[in-house]
């Protein structure tokens, strides 16, 4: 039987997150953004990923506020940045964000990286904003399980989602369990490698189910049961990369991916970043 996959997840709140958004790194504030977010949301994305780092967050909100899609429907997260963190740093940074925005509440706020001898503080801001309802979620991005434990053992209410690097040739299997058992929604960033899609079995795949290498790697991520952000700017990827509700992987072709992990990251060690 064909496996049908909700467009949402639900968080440890309750709170419905979308399975799919567009991803805006790298995507330049003014005509670019607003472009890739209003294209986006026709093509039914209902879920935009953006950062106080990535400089676009007031492009972001615009595109949102001009597209016709009622507020509520859409769900946008955004980021505290490295240089921002600390308790009252992390309060300011917010309402920044939060203007630059200019949507009323955040839908989920997350830590960027897990800076040390910070992100506690930080995350304790973050808890300050859910209990004010200034965002509906919280979590964070780029921890790994030892950062996971240590913040665990000190926050009040745990993180709902942490986003990562993953990717067929980063699979990250401890990790997602880890997440799992913990009722953590595991997301995962730089979903198709940047681009470096021309892998035999992605195109064996693409061949044998009809689809793009790019729907083949998103709709792996899908069912495993991950939250994914592709980014684009071209319009024709940005529907192409949501074409994938419509066809299922078989297990032993979801298998065969897994087997291309390499451990490779395409980005920062989480242990070991200098930003
Ligand atoms: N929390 C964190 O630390 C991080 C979060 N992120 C988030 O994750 C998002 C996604 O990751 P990102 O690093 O951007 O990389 P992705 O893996 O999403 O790859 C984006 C690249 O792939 C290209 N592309 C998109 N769709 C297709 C397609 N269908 N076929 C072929 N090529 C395609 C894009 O080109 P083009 O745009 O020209 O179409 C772009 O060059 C970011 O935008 C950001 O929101 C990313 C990195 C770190
Ligand atoms: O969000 C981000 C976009 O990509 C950058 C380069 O890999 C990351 O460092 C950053 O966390």
């Amino acid at each position: 039987m064909k496996m049908s996959i909700d467009s949402t997840v639900e968080l440890l709140n309750g709170v419905a997150m979308p399975r799919l958004g567009l991803g805006v790194w790298r995507t330049q504030e003014g005509e670019e953004v607003e472009r890739a977010v209003g294209a986006a949301l026709q093509a039914g994305y209902r879920s935009i990923d953006t950062a106080s780092m990535y400089g676009n967050e007031a492009g972001v909100g615009r595109a949102v506020r001009d597209s016709g899609v009622p507020r509520e429907q859409v769900f946008v997260t955004t980021k505290v940045w490295n240089d921002q963190q600390g308790y009252d740093n992390t309060l300011r940074a917010f309402e920044q964000s939060a203007a630059n925005l200019g949507l009323g509440h955040v839908d989920l706020y997350l830590i960027h990286w897990p800076v040390k001898g910070k992100y506690k503080d930080t995350y304790r801001a973050l808890e300050e904003l859910y209990e004010q309802g200034r965002v509906r979620a919280i979590g964070v991005s780029n921890f790994l399980e030892h950062h996971l434990e240590d913040l665990m053992g000190a926050c009040r209410i745990k993180p709902m989602v942490n986003q990562v690097e993953m990717h067929p040739l980063l699979t990250r299997k401890k990790l997602l369990m880890f997440c799992r058992k913990e009722g953590i929604q595991l997301e995962s960033w730089r979903p198709l490698m940047q681009g470096n899609l021309d892998l035999p079995l992605l195109q064996e795949l693409s061949r044998k189910y009809g689809k793009t290498p790019a729907q083949i790697v998103i709709r792996w991520h899908l069912q495993l049961g991950v939250v994914t952000i592709p980014k684009s700017v071209t319009e024709s990827r940005i529907r192409e990369n949501a074409g994938v509700f419509d066809f299922e992987l078989e297990p032993e072709d979801m298998n065969r991916i897994d087997e291309l992990n390499e451990n490779r990251r395409f980005g920062a060690d989480p242990d070991n970043f200098d930003f």
